[in-house]
């Protein structure tokens, strides 16, 4: 599996601000959003392009534009706080939700909200989820993509551990990896260390 890591200072700047435990809600929110936009232009930078004759004021020269805008799918509830930046930056992309919780207990990602185009073959998509810890809740996730024909999925998150990437790079799927950091592991809850905490209750508050 295809992983890229962005290594920018402005990107680990807003990655601290999401760490330190004394961001509030609004701070956090902020430094997502701002962090997605640097995180989707990474993600990005082989999109297929075509060209297209354009007039300048002064000449005719050659335009491009991106071949297949991409579906973008945030995983609710922390993922919402990725797309209206991932919006901004490509105005042409088609939005689909999926929503999921981890059982407390378990881990194990439970889904209650799939609102997805019938058929995703020959469209990119991006799955926009702040969080890749076991993994669960992403492959879940790929596995209704797929399922409606997707074959080029980019996962563009923010913090993972090992075991989530694993478990992605394991699942077979065609999808590859964008993120700003993978941590050193999981504690007993399966949350990301040093990591960020909850990524939904650093947002919106508890669930
Ligand atoms: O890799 P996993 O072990 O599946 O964990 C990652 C998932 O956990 C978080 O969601 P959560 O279940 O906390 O829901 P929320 O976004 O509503 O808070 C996160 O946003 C991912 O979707
Ligand atoms: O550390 C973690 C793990 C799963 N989900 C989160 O929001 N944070
Ligand atoms: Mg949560």
């Amino acid at each position: 599996m295809q992983t890229h890591v962005v290594d920018h200072p402005l990107a680990a700047a807003l990655l601290t601000t999401m760490r330190d435990a004394r961001s509030d809600n609004a701070t956090f929110r902020s430094a997502l959003r701002r962090l997605t936009h640097m995180l989707v232009y990474e993600a990005m930078r082989d999109a297929e392009i075509e060209e297209f004759p354009v007039d300048t004021p002064v000449a005719a020269t050659t335009g491009i534009r991106l071949a297949k805008p991409p579906l973008l799918v945030p995983v609710l509830r922390a993922g919402l706080g990725m797309v209206e930046q991932a919006s901004a930056l490509i105005p042409s992309a088609g939005v689909g939700f999926v929503g999921m919780a981890r059982d407390e207990k378990t881990h194990a990602p439970v889904p209650y909200l799939e609102s997805l185009p019938a058929d995703l073959s020959g469209i990119p998509v991006f799955v926009l989820d702040p969080m890749l810890a076991t993994g669960g809740s992403m492959v879940h996730t790929i596995d209704l993509l797929v399922a409606r024909g997707a074959t080029d999925v980019t996962a563009v998150c923010v913090v993972a551990a090992p075991r989530g990437v694993d478990a992605l790079a394991e699942s077979g799927h065609p999808v590859r990896l964008v993120l700003a950091s993978i941590d050193d592991g999981l504690d007993e809850n399966a949350f990301i260390v040093p990591g960020l905490g909850d990524a939904g209750d650093r947002q919106f508050g508890p669930r």
